[in-house]
């Protein structure tokens, strides 16, 4: 469906496609979110059927999905004015706010609904509180409203792993927190990263970004400070019953690597970034994507040295 609000002098945007309705579930970013809640359920202590497995982790992709078009829903006027996200589906005209809204609502109710049929109540209820943080919390107040809005925010974005675990388990555990503490102090660095060499974007749509807000000293400074306090939380999963010694060698060299890159854009200024095009932000930020992505990956091979994960002996009892 298209809007009927473009004038004769704006290139009319083309009828809708399948792929406008994927790209509004935010995908890319999304799949990441979606092998996290996997490996939280693979490396849970107590083994699940494969069709359980399949289905809970699909009904966190949905809610995760869901979240995203509700984001883009309500951020629309934001998205328009940025260069990274003005090719949107709805700033670029091509599906309209009130189907997003349609589409993100319906997907949430229910991705909560299956994954409490097939999972739990524990696991539904973190995935509607996820969605509703993402969001009501992130996306319709804290980000218009504070430059803490990522740090607060994040913790959407870490909760998808305790999501998985919860569906193994039923509840919460010390693994589970720690791998939701990975991804909550990861977020800072990994976006203000970005931030750093998008400001523009950010100051001209006037999210007050931390780079917008206080400026790009200050965030050089807390990229460095959220990497030192990272670093031990990164490696501290090693001395849990999800870890052992091949998570810690790995990690060890992961967690030095990102600490060198945070080091690297504490210690120089905007001159310095303007000359080289803010390369060793950007490529921070693309390490960063590849430091979460490995650290979860290694769990997933903790999880097949132990031999845990899922198991055929329990049929699942939804079936
Ligand atoms: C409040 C928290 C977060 C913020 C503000 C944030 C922000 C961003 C932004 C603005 C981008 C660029 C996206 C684009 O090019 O359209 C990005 C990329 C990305 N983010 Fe994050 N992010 C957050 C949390 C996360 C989390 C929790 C994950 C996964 C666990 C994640 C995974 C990714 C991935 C995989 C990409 C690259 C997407 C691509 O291939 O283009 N992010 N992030
Ligand atoms: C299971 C479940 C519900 C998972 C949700 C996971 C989650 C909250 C991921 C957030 C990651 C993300 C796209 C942040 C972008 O911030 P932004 O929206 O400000 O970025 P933008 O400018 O690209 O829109």
């Amino acid at each position: 469906m298209t809007d009927a609000s473009w004038s004769e002098t704006t290139t009319p945007p083309r009828e809708a496609q399948f792929g406008d309705y994927v790209e509004l579930l935010k995908p890319r970013v999304m799949r990441l979110v979606i092998f996290t809640a996997a490996v939280g359920l693979i490396a849970a202590p107590v083994a699940v059927h494969p069709v359980i497995a399949v289905a809970t982790i699909l009904c966190i992709a949905v809610g995760a999905g869901a979240s995203g078009a509700l984001n883009m829903w309500w951020d629309a006027d934001i998205d328009a004015v940025m260069g990274r996200t003005a090719k949107r589906p709805i700033p670029s005209g091509r599906v309209t706010a009130d189907e997003a809204l349609a589409i993100g609502l319906a997907l949430s109710v229910l991705s909560v609904m299956f994954l409490f049929l097939f999972g739990n109540a524990v696991a539904a209820g973190l995935l509607a509180f996820t969605i509703f943080f993402y969001a009501v919390i992130y996306s319709m107040w804290l980000k218009r409203a504070t430059p803490q809005n990522i740090v607060i925010g994040g913790a959407a974005g870490a909760f998808p792993p305790m999501i998985g675990w919860a569906v193994a388990t039923g509840g919460v555990g010390i693994e589970s927190v720690l791998m939701f503490a990975l991804i909550f102090l990861w977020t800072p660095p990994h976006f203000w990263a970005l931030a750093l060499f998008r400001n523009d974007d950010y100051t001209n749509a006037a999210v007050p970004m931390l780079p917008v807000v206080a400026g790009t000293r200050v965030t050089r400074n807390q990229i460095l400070l959220y990497t030192l306090i990272l670093v031990p939380a990164a490696l501290a999963p090693a001395f849990t019953q999800v870890g052992g010694p091949l998570y810690f060698a790995v990690a060890a060299v992961l967690n030095a690597q990102f600490l060198w890159g945070a080091w690297r854009i504490w210690r120089r200024d905007d001159a310095a970034a303007a000359a080289d095009r803010f390369a060793v932000e950007k490529k921070f930020f693309g390490f960063s994507i590849l430091y979460l992505f490995l650290h979860f990956v290694l769990l997933l091979a903790e999880a097949v040295l132990r031999g845990v994960g899922l198991t055929l002996e329990t049929w699942p009892v939804v079936l």
